[in-house]
Order: structure tokens, then sequence, then C-alpha cells
């Protein structure tokens, strides 16, 4: 495992791409009238909803739809802490806490008091800090920790029992009348402290519906808060989703949670289908730790929730803390950030193939449903490759301010691509050609197409560097 990373920046970015939108100063240049850095639709170059309507765009019409309209419970200082690699010390978990919070995540789910005196003494902390965030802890149906829980100070208690027949079996060994029974006392019993009470059925995917519903019927008739689903082993699909959210919509009044492990990939996408059915609640976890490969991921989720609906996403969240909390937990449990990760993978805002150059200058939705600018991240056009295109090398001779016909630009392109067929050029590298085949063409020492002058002018001008090295 590695220690550090910094998500969010391509690794050379100073070596083979430029980040579009660097000022003419740091680029020694200046601004020609298709500059790059100035795509021309809007401030940054994003077309407005109005301007292209997209049939397939995720509609929030459905009177269930809540995909604007959601909670967060973040819960990466509880089912984070299952995560393999994951320790927090008490200091670890009040930064994340006070990361989060200032993040605007709605409410924190914090590992149960009864697992150790520490984590008793962290809860108490936590729920001292006075954040915004509401404080929840998590715990078995069981008077014995629902008693230590209610005296930490928590807004609200988060109770799960498993349901499934492996679970009936194999973990707790009750059956439905009995785990009914104990539901109904423990949620009585946090209710009479006044704070909040959620019940989940765990391992819900792999459980009898009929038992499934007749439970939550009878915790939303006495009064809980809010239940939960809980996909524990990560086997559900959108569609199954939707179907037991939906059908669980008819049957309760209560808010509903749900909970979803990424085994399979789908945390993401069954979060986003249990909002079109009318879940109210969606847990995360910081990068998605979690047992196993961990459940549905905050930065993910945003993403997607964000290109539903930028606005009400950004209203919500300080999206521009994204990259410092998932900095902060990843050097807490010892990983990267993955170069895949939505938002801030290092290649997230990076574009490369030529064609994708050219529309991205052009206008960056072409390329982007996600603006780096909203996240207080930066796009990058990466030029010194083979399949760069004249479009782009364009755009950084402008950048550079050499004044070059496009005849000579496709000139220059098509250096850069003999070179970057052996290797990948650096920024330098790129630079450097175009500087020198501008002062060639400047001094009349070259013309479009006069490769070997060309090559003469490249073998001066390193030979010139090596020697003032
Ligand atoms: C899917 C999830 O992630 S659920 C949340 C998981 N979180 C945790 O496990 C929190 C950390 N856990 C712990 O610190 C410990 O497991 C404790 C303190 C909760 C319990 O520790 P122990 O008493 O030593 O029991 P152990 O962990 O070996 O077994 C779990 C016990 O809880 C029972 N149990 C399991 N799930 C539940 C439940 N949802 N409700 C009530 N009892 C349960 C089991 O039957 C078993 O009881 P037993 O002592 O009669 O065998
Ligand atoms: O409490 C819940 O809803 C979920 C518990 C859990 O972590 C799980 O089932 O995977
Ligand atoms: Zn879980």
């Amino acid at each position: 495992m590695c220690s550090h990373q910094t998500g969010g920046v391509p690794p050379d970015s100073s070596q083979d791409m430029v980040a579009v939108g660097d000022t003419p100063n740091r680029l020694n240049g200046h601004h020609g009238p298709n500059s790059a850095t100035h795509p021309p639709n809007g401030a940054n170059g994003h077309s407005s909803a109005k301007e292209r309507r997209n049939p397939y765009a995720p509609r929030a019409s459905d009177f269930l739809n809540n995909v604007s309209n959601f909670k967060i419970i973040e819960s990466t200082l509880r089912e984070g802490e299952q995560f393999a690699n994951a320790f927090f010390d008490t200091e670890t978990k009040i930064a994340i806490a006070k990361a989060l919070d200032k993040f605007g995540v709605e409410y924190l789910e914090l590992t149960s008091p009864a697992a150790s005196e520490q984590s008793r003494r962290d809860c108490e902390a936590i729920c001292k800090l006075g954040l915004n965030a509401k404080i929840l802890t998590h715990i078995r149906c069981h008077m014995d920790d629902a008693r230590i829980a209610v005296e930490t100070g928590v807004d609200g208690v988060d109770v799960v029992i498993g349901t499934s027949s492996f679970l009936r079996e194999f973990s707790h060994g009750k059956d439905m009348t009995y785990i009914t029974k104990a539901a109904i006392e423990v949620i009585n019993f946090v209710k009479s402290k006044g704070i909040e009470v959620r019940f989940s059925t765990e391992d819900s995917f792999r459980s009898d519906l009929v038992d499934l519903l007749s439970i939550y019927q009878t915790v939303d008739k006495i009064g809980v808060d809010r239940v939960g689903i809980a996909d524990t082993v990560g086997c559900a699909n959108p569609r199954q989703v939707y179907e037991l959210v939906r059908t669980l919509r008819g049957v309760v009044a209560c808010d509903i949670e749900i909970h979803l492990h990424n085994d399979t990939g789908m945390a993401i996408a069954n979060a986003y289908t249990a909002l079109e059915a009318g879940a109210t609640h969606i847990d995360t976890s910081v990068l998605g730790i979690g047992e196993r490969v961990g459940i549905t991921p905050l930065g993910g989720l945003v993403a997607c929730l964000y290109a539903a609906n930028p606005d009400y996403v950004k209203s919500k969240y300080n999206l521009g803390m994204l990259r410092e909390i998932e900095n902060l937990v990843a050097e807490a449990v010892e990983v990267n950030v993955p170069f895949s990760n939505p938002i801030t993978g290092y290649v997230a805002f990076t574009h490369k193939a030529g064609i994708h150059a050219k529309a991205i200058l052009n206008n960056p939705s072409t390329y982007e449903i996600l603006k780096p600018e909203d996240f207080g991240l930066t796009r990058y056009v990466s030029i010194g490759h083979r399949l760069t295109g004249w479009n782009a090398v364009k755009s950084r001779v402008e950048q550079l301010g050499l004044e070059l016909t496009d005849a000579e630009i496709k000139d220059a392109t098509a250096k850069i691509k003999e070179l970057a067929d052996v290797r990948t050029q650096s920024m330098d590298d790129v630079d450097s050609l175009l500087r020198v085949y501008h002062s060639g063409i400047q001094s009349g020492a070259l013309e479009v197409g006069q490769k070997e002058a060309l090559d003469r002018l490249l073998q001066e001008h390193r030979a010139a560097q090596l020697a003032a090295e």
C-alpha cells in the first residue's frame, strides 16, 4: 500500500499537458482571438441546460423521485472503520468528522459505543463538537447496546438486525417473531429518550419480502423515524433496488434509508435508483471504504447526483472540499485515491485524443458532464503524444504567444507525432519544438515541409541547451 497521493492532479501535468485556463503570464504568451483558454459558450464554455436539452437526462418529474431531495448519512466513521486498513485514533476521527461537517453532509454515523471503551469515548467526544451534522451511532437490535448508545449524547440511533435466512440461522439465530419483539422494545426505548431512531434489516435483498414488509410496517406504526434497507453483500441490481424501495414506499410513511455494498460495482447506480424510487437517505463513506470493498462512495455519489442536478448539489455541499476530504481519509487508511475515481481521480479532467481536445477547447460540455471548476479542480489537455491533433497544438501555440499559420501548425504537429511515436513528449519538449519551429519560420531558415531543416534546427537547439547546462 502507498501512503500518500494527490488526487485531481495529473502526475505529469507540468510535463506533457497543459491546464486549460492557465494564465498568459505563466505561459509567457497572450491569448489570440480563438484562444484555447476562452471557449466561446459562456464563462466556462459549458452550454446551459436550456440550450442543449437531452431527452435521456434524468427526470425529476416522477412524484416519487428524490434525486433532488435527499440526505447523506456519512458512515466513514462507522462502516469506514470496518475497512480492513482502518484504524482511526480520536484525533483522526475528529478531523474526519469536522471535514465532513464542513462539506455539508446531513448526518455522521459513528461506530457503536458498545464496540469498545475508546469507541464510546470517541462517540461522546464527537457529539460534543457542536457540528451542524446530526450525529448517529449504529447498534445491534439489543437493549444492552441501546442503553449505552442513548447515554453518549447522539442525536439518533441506527438499529440493525439481520433478516435473511443466512443471518437468522448463522449470525444471531433469532426468528422473525423474536426480531419484531426486540425491534419494538429497542425503538420504544430510544424514542423515549427524545432522539431519532432508525430500524434497518441487514441483508434485506436476501430476506423474504413478506417478512420485510411486515416488520417495516410494524416499526413504522410505532413511530420509527426511518427504516433502512441494506444490500449487505452487494448482490442487488438497480431493478431490484427500484422494486424494493418502491414497494416499501407504498407501505411505510416514514423516511427510507438505503445502505449499499459495492461487491459487484453497483453501489452508486443502486443509490441513484433508490432515490428515483423514493428513498430519502443514502449511506456513504469517503472513497467507499467499508467491509470488503465497501459501500457507495461519497465522491462518486456526489458526481452522479451533480450530473442529475448540479445546482441542487452545489447548493447543499461544499464541493471544493471533496479532494481534501478524500486525501485525508486516504492518508488515514494508507491507500491511494484510485486514478479513475470520479471527480478526484488524477485523470478525471484530462483530455487526450486530438478529436476530444479540439471539441473540449471549443466547448468543455462536449466531453465533460462535470465542471472541474465546481470542484475547485482544473481541466487539462494533453498534447505531446501520437494521438494529438493540430487544433490542440494550435491552442498551445497561441498560449505561447507564437504566430504561425494553420499550415505551419499542421507541419509542426506532424513533427510532434513523429517524435511521440518514439516516446511521449513532455510539455517542455513540445514548447521547445514550437519555439524552434517558430524562430525557424521567422528567420527564414525554415518553410513548411522542410523536414530535414527542422531536424537540423532541433539538433542545434538541443546542443545549445546541453552546452548551457
Ligand atoms: C453488516 C454490518 O456491518 S453490521 C455492523 C457491524 N458492526 C460491528 O460488528 C461493530 C463492532 N462489533 C463489535 O465490537 C462486537 O462484535 C460487539 C461488541 C458488537 C459484540 O461482540 P461480542 O459480544 O464479543 O459478540 P460477537 O461479535 O462475537 O458476536 C456478535 C453477537 O451479536 C449477536 N448479533 C449479531 N447481530 C446482531 C443484531 N443485529 N442484533 C442483535 N444481536 C446481534 C450475535 O448473535 C452474537 O451474539 P452471541 O454473543 O450470543 O454469540
Ligand atoms: O444498518 C444498516 O442499515 C446497514 C448495516 C450494514 O453495514 C450492512 O448491512 O452492510
Ligand atoms: Zn455495511
